[in-house]
């Protein structure tokens, strides 16, 4: 078993040594300990590098401080004896609406990286998205995953010979959607990252472009994304990733209803209601305070996702509740991957799953066809 060939058997021959990992992992009870656990375990560089958004971050605060502020109201003598989880994604079935979001360079919070996220993902029965700045391959998730490594999520380069490849590459080998992330024109100002010089550590390398110059980091990553990532994308390039690929396009990044409008418009099949993790521009709102307008907008024409700040059931619960179909999670995935590997993401998911039963139970709520905004707490004094 070379570093660069572990197979999903192996990891299941080491069953074992999981469920060491798992018992020892059972102390961590939410989210935030996973996260303090992560910050003493992962060097200041990368843990910064995962932790921070961008400038004074406001906007961070609030994506899971606007979920604080949303009431839910309970209900009583429902039975509710077999509440269920499950739901689905463009006709997949899968057991939980909590997906996990493209994060890049995985391979700093634990050996296998983006293959230990995948794995839990599988475990879970949820669909995991790989980020294009990834230090695992595309080829190497779908070939842990027997061809079925879930969503691939696009940067589009100036370069659009090198996302064409890409995205033929990721439909050839088996990912079911591209997500197009379009809040990044240019990266945002993480100050931490500045003052540590945020770099990969040498060992790593951005591996879906191993065959290219374009896997090292050299000049810093604001650097890496000014000179590479087109900013001139607009709204015809997604009529563009639409004409050359057979796949349900994503648009990731959407923040108002008059965009969601564009989406729809030209072509998305989905959207994810996102700000980056607050890593792009600070001081916009929380993604949660946007979801309503944005999926009355929609009005099921395609499937609406929420990711940001969500660290709780109920923050899921509030989420579908304000008309999202499912939700993703960043930063907790990767604090579950810095304590415990493939392990450490499956009892995060799980630790979210039982939270999110919880909720539902006590808001009288059986099955997520029933989540509506009936359950969310209207202050008699407000307008909303
Ligand atoms: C360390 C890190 C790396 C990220 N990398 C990417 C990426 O490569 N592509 C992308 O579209 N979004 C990326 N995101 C944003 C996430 O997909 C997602 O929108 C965000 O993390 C959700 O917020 P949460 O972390 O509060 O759950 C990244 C986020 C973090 C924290
Ligand atoms: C390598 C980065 C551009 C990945 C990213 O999207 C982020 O750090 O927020």
């Amino acid at each position: 078993m070379s570093n660069n060939t572990i197979t999903y058997d192996d990891i299941k021959s080491s069953d074992q040594f999981r469920n060491n990992k798992v018992d020892a992992m059972s102390q961590f009870v939410n989210i935030n300990e996973f996260k303090i656990e992560a910050q003493k375990k992962l060097p200041k560089m990368a843990y910064d590098y995962y932790a921070s958004g961008a400038n004074d971050q406001i906007t961070l605060a609030d994506n899971e401080n606007s979920f604080k502020r949303i009431k839910l109201i309970p209900r009583c003598l429902v039975d509710v004896s077999n509440v269920n989880i499950k739901t689905s994604i463009f006709g997949v079935d899968i057991k939980t609406p909590i997906m996990i979001a493209p994060a890049a360079m995985q391979k700093m919070a634990s050996h296998l990286g983006e293959l230990d996220t995948l794995a839990a993902a599988h475990e879970m029965g949820t669909i995991m998205t790989l980020s294009s700045l990834s230090t695992s391959s595309v080829e190497e998730l779908s070939e842990q995953s027997k061809g079925n490594p879930g969503w691939f999520q696009l940067y589009v380069f100036k370069d659009r010979k090198i996302s064409e490849d890409l995205v033929k590459r990721a439909e050839r080998l088996g990912y079911t959607a591209i997500v197009l992330t379009v809040d990044t024109p240019y990266l945002g100002k993480r100050d931490a990252d500045y003052k540590n010089k945020f770099h990969l550590p040498l060992n790593l390398q951005l591996k879906i472009f191993s065959h290219l110059p374009l896997s090292k980091l050299d000049g810093g990553l604001n650097n890496y994304m000014a000179t590479m990532i087109d900013p001139a994308l607009t709204w015809k390039d997604v009529q563009w990733l639409k004409s050359i690929t057979k796949l349900p396009v994503l648009v990731k990044g959407i923040m108002c209803p008059e965009d969601a409008e564009l989406s729809i418009k030209h072509g998305a099949d989905g959207i994810i209601v996102s700000n980056h993790g607050a890593r792009q521009l600070d001081t916009c709102p929380s993604t949660i305070d946007v979801l309503y307008p944005i999926s009355k907008a929609v009005r099921g024409r395609v499937p609406v996702i929420l990711d940001g700040g969500v660290r709780r059931g109920s923050d899921v619960l509030k989420a579908l509740a304000l008309g999202a179909n499912t939700v993703m999670i960043g930063r907790p995935i990767l604090w579950g991957l810095s304590v415990g590997g493939q392990a450490g993401v499956s009892r995060v998911i799980k630790l979210l799953n039982d939270e999110l039963l919880l909720a539902m139970a006590f808001t009288g709520l059986n099955s997520v066809k029933e989540i509506s905004p009936a359950i969310i707490y209207k202050h008699p004094l407000s307008k909303f």
